[in-house]
């Protein structure tokens, strides 16, 4: 089975981070996700990285950093996840394709409500980004 490379996005401000629910009739229906999807032929994972997350939440990136590559089997499908922190970016995320999204603490994510492929992200986005760790609250 061939496998997709995709593009993900950890929307990070301060200790929170913008989930979007994906639309029943997809791949993984019913998750909440990190916004993303398919790099293209002609395309590098940041172009897009870019190009994803101004489609589906309508933000301009600005700056990333590489979090980790995981490589996953659904069975029905393989991808392989190229997951960028984007520390910055323009505009206020929302749902632009009418899906539902959210800020949510990265203290708070749980894996359950994701595709199995996120576990390992979460548990990395846990160990590293969390309220304590960037000194904002009391
Ligand atoms: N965007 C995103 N995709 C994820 C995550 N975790 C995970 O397993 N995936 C999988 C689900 C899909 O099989 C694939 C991403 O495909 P996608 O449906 O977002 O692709 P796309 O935005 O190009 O959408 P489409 O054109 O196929 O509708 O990666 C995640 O956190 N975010
Ligand atoms: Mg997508």
């Amino acid at each position: 089975m061939k496998q997709v490379l995709v593009a993900v996005g950890i929307i990070l401000r301060h200790n929170q981070t913008f989930v979007t629910l994906r639309a029943d009739d997809k791949h993984q229906g019913g998750k909440w996700e990190f916004p993303g999807g398919k790099v293209e032929n002609d395309e590098t994972v940041l172009a897009a990285l870019r190009r994803e997350l101004y489609e589906e939440v309508g933000i301009a990136v600005i700056q990333t950093q590489p979090l980790m590559t995981i490589e996953h089997d659904y069975g029905d499908k393989r991808v392989c996840l190229e997951v960028q922190v984007v520390t910055g970016f323009e505009g206020e995320p929302y749902g632009r394709e009418q899906q539902q999204g959210r800020w949510v603490s990265v203290d708070l994510l749980d894996p359950q409500e994701f595709p199995a492929a996120n576990q390992a992200i979460i548990e990395a986005l846990q160990k590293h980004y969390r309220r304590d760790d960037v000194g904002l609250n009391p």
